[in-house]
């Protein structure tokens, strides 16, 4: 089976918001990323807006090509954007305004009525739903029981490993939980802090649909250009599901 790219490109805007000016152009990169061989584009409207801001998630759902997985918090706020913009992802993700970047899943299992709440009015908006989360048993039945169809399982921890038989670890467990949530019937996503150097591993995991990488491409591409730093990832990700 083929493993599809999300392009996260957060830190596009991220550049844009150190000046407030208007380039870079969020709009723009998203063209050249689905150029080079993009599947999807991922977008984090998060509540400070300190990157993606309500104009590029307005401006990209009428200008993509591919589609568009919009991250957010599980507000009414967000929720209202996601029913009026009606992107064809939307990926339910834990936010703090102190966080730096996601620091960790989706506390499905505590919060199970109101997951079951936001999952069933995204799902009656015709959006298909994914739910951000740990590589934890526990976790995935709670998306079962909550009726996502997608989940995509945090990679923070393999990719912040500090030792190789850390990585190890955390790359066993990730497989274990993808396997196990592919075997319930969830179509299974991965991402966060993935990269050049630790993406095969995680994508020769054949029960893994997409994986959404976005820091390691946007930095990339400051010195080599979007274009060249997609098409690399998409090699690599193929490499790793051919087992090269
Ligand atoms: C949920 C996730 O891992 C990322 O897609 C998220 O967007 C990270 O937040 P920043 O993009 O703000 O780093
Ligand atoms: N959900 C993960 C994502 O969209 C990109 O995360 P990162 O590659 O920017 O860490």
């Amino acid at each position: 089976m083929s493993i599809l790219l999300g392009v996260n490109i957060d830190h596009i805007a991220t550049l844009r918001q150190a000046r407030g000016t208007s380039y870079p152009d969020p709009v723009h990169a998203a063209a050249v990323a689905e150029h080079a061989g993009a599947d999807g584009i991922t977008i984090h409207l998060r509540e400070d807006r300190r990157h993606i801001v309500d104009r590029d998630v307005e401006v990209l759902a009428k200008t993509l090509k591919t589609r568009m997985n919009l991250e957010m918090a599980v507000t009414d706020e967000m929720l209202e954007i996601a029913i009026n913009t009606q992107p064809t992802y939307v990926c339910l993700v834990p936010e703090k305004r102190e966080e730096l970047t996601t620091e960790g899943g989706l506390d499905v299992a505590g919060q199970l009525d109101k997951m079951l709440g936001a999952v069933s009015q995204l799902k009656s908006a015709g959006i298909k739903v994914s739910l951000f989360i740990d590589a934890d048993k526990a976790q995935i039945d709670a998306a079962v029981k909550v009726g996502a169809p997608y989940i995509e399982i945090h990679t923070g921890a393999y990719a912040d490993a500090e030792t190789e038989a850390e990585q190890q670890i955390e790359l066993e467990r990730i497989r274990d939980g993808v396997k196990y949530a592919h075997s319930q019937g969830l179509i299974v996503n991965a991402g966060h802090g993935l990269n050049y150097h630790n993406v095969k591993p995680i994508a020769a995991i054949e029960e893994i649909y997409e994986l959404n990488i976005g820091h390691a491409i946007i930095a990339r591409a400051a010195i080599d250009g979007l274009d060249l730093a997609v098409r690399d990832m998409k090699r690599l990700m193929i490499e790793g599901r051919n087992g090269h």
